[in-house]
Order: structure tokens, then sequence, then C-alpha cells
């Protein structure tokens, strides 16, 4: 078996491009919001799901036992309620060998109109005790939202502990979400999908560009399966609801553009995991 499915502590790279396990925190310039890593897997087609958003693993053995230990490196791991919905995962370090010491990170559902499942793995994980309560986060309720209110109570009766943050274009604002997960503890967040949280948050990225500072991801890490998907697949769109983004080639401040333009990705750190590569990339 491969050694790096059966070690008891991160891969050394994991380490290096995110920060020390014994350093509780990265050392942040701004403090108001949880250092961000961006990570998911993808086909070499750009795909992370299949057609109608099927789930698919894309990950082999050991890039999905890295995607575990990353997830014990953080305090929180979010998703959108479309891949809670679709996949209703567990979001947990289940995959790591029994003898490491597995700490799950809270999960957060990022679910404006309170969709999630009572029946879902991550309440039914909180409520067997195996498993952080997870945080739903909708937009604001307000007195006459009678329907919401109902699946509100419904929610924390199963488990979870719901959180209010103002909507930007139907979404929930990441601009808000930041700092109110970091006011309530979150000082290190993994975001794991699916394609439109991935396209909000490269869009807030680009949005809050000044002078080569980003206020939404640190670090972004891909793993790339040697697979294709096909036209069918859900690749992560930069252009969903209410998300405008570009990439751009270099550094550019002060676009008078109306499409806001991601300055270059620093590639930080190549890794080649079982049939996998994985990408470490800094936002610059
Ligand atoms: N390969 C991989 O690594 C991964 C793949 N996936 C795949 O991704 C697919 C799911 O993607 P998708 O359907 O886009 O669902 P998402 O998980 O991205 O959730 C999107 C939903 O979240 C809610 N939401 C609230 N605020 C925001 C915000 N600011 N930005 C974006 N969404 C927000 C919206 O619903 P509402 O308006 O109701 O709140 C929105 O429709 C699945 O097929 C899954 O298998 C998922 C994760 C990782
Ligand atoms: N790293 C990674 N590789 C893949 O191939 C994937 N499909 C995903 N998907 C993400 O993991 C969630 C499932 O988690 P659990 O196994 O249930 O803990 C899924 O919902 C996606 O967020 N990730």
């Amino acid at each position: 078996m491969s050694e790096s499915i059966t070690r008891n502590s991160p891969p050394e790279f994991l380490e290096s491009v995110l920060w020390s396990c014994d350093q509780p925190l990265p050392v942040r310039k701004d403090s108001n919001r949880p250092y961000v890593t961006l990570t998911f897997a993808q086909s070499l087609d750009g795909k992370i799901a299949g057609k109608g958003g099927k789930q698919l693993i894309l990950s082999g053995k050991e890039s999905m036992v890295m995607t575990h230990w990353m997830r014990s490196m953080h305090d929180g791991i979010l998703i959108g309620i479309g891949t809670a919905l679709n996949d209703d995962p567990q979001l947990n370090t289940r995959h790591l060998p029994v003898t490491a010491h597995r700490v799950s990170p809270r999960p957060i559902i990022l679910d404006s109109n309170l969709r999630l499942g009572l029946e879902c793995k991550l309440l039914k994980n909180y409520r067997q005790g195996s498993a952080m309560q997870p945080w739903v986060v909708c937009s604001p309720l307000h007195a006459e939202d009678r329907d919401r209110f109902g699946r509100k109570e419904a929610l924390e009766k199963a488990g979870a502990k719901i959180v209010e943050v103002p909507s930007h274009n139907d979404l929930i604002s990441i601009g808000d979400l930041l700092p109110k997960l970091y006011n309530l503890g979150i000082g290190t967040l993994m975001v794991e999908g699916g394609s439109s949280i991935i396209a909000s948050f490269l869009a807030e990225m680009s949005r809050t560009c000044d002078h080569n500072t980003h206020h939404a991801v640190d670090m972004l890490i891909i793993t790339v399966a040697p697979t294709l998907v096909g036209d069918d697949g859900i690749g992560y769109g930069l252009g969903g609801k209410g998300v405008r983004v570009s990439l751009a080639p270099s550094p550019r401040v002060g676009s008078e553009s109306d499409c806001t333009q991601i300055s270059s990705l620093h590639h930080v750190h190549t890794e080649l995991m079982g049939r996998d590569t994985v990408f470490a990339c800094k936002l610059l």
C-alpha cells in the first residue's frame, strides 16, 4: 500500500503550503475573516461532476486521503445546498488511517431557503455523536416568512444551528459571510464546492481585488484526475447567477471593465498523488 495512504500525518506538501499542524492558524494580514482554502477535484477537461450533476469519484485513493487530511486541518468545511442535496456528503475524515488522530471540521452549508433534508448524513452523524453540529447559513428571516420559520424550527430540532447572513443577488453574500464565520470561531475554512460556490468565491476574490490583495480566498488546491468526462459534465462555470468573473494572465488593478479580473495564480506546488496531480496555487 502506498506510504501516503498509511502515514499518520498530513502529506508534507500540504503542511508546507497550508501551515504546520503545530501552529493553529496561519498568519493573516487582515484578521476579520478566516484563512480560506478553495479546493475540489476535476477531470482533465475541467468537470467536477457528471451529466445532470451526477456525483463522480474523480480522486484516486491517494488524493482522496490527502483531501481528508486537508479537512482535518481546517476548522470549517463549506458546501452549497446543491451539493448537500445532490451528494448527501459526510464531510468527515473517515479515510484517514484508524491510527491517525482524526479531527473532522464543522460542516457549513450555504442554504438561503433552508432546503436541507432533516435526514441528511450531516445531521444524522451529529445526532449520533460522530460529527460536529452543522451550521446552516440562510438569508435573513422576516416575521412574515412562515414557511422558512417552519423549516428553521424543524432543522434546529434535527440538530442544525441556523446562521443568518445578508444576501446579495439572491445568494448569501460571501463578503458578509466570512467575517461572520470568523467571529463565530472559524479561523480556517475549506471550501469544497460545488460548482456555484466555487464560482462565487472566485467572483468575490475578483470583486475585492485591490493592490494585489484579495479578500476571499488564500489558497487554491485542485486535484486533477486523468479522466475525461465530456461536454455533458458540470464544470465550475464562472458565469452563474450573480457571478461575473474572468481570469487574467497578469495582475490588473483598477479595471474599468464591468467584469473584474482575477490576477494571475501563483504556482506554489505540484504533487503527484497516485494517478492524480494536485496543484496548489496562491492567489496574488
Ligand atoms: N468534484 C468535486 O470536487 C466536487 C463536486 N461537486 C459537485 O457539484 C455539484 C453541485 O454544484 P451546484 O449545483 O452548483 O451546487 P452548490 O453546492 O454550488 O450549491 C449552490 C446553491 O447554494 C446556494 N447558495 C447560497 N449562497 C450562495 C452563494 N453565495 N454562491 C453560490 N451558491 C449559493 C444556492 O441555493 P439557494 O438559493 O437555495 O440558497 C445555490 O443554488 C454536484 O454535482 C456535486 O457532485 C461538489 C463539490 C465538490
Ligand atoms: N476531493 C474530492 N474528490 C472527488 O472525486 C469528489 N467527488 C469530491 N467531492 C466532494 O466530497 C463530498 C463527498 O464527501 P464525503 O465522501 O461524503 O465525505 C462531495 O459532496 C463533494 O463536496 N471531492
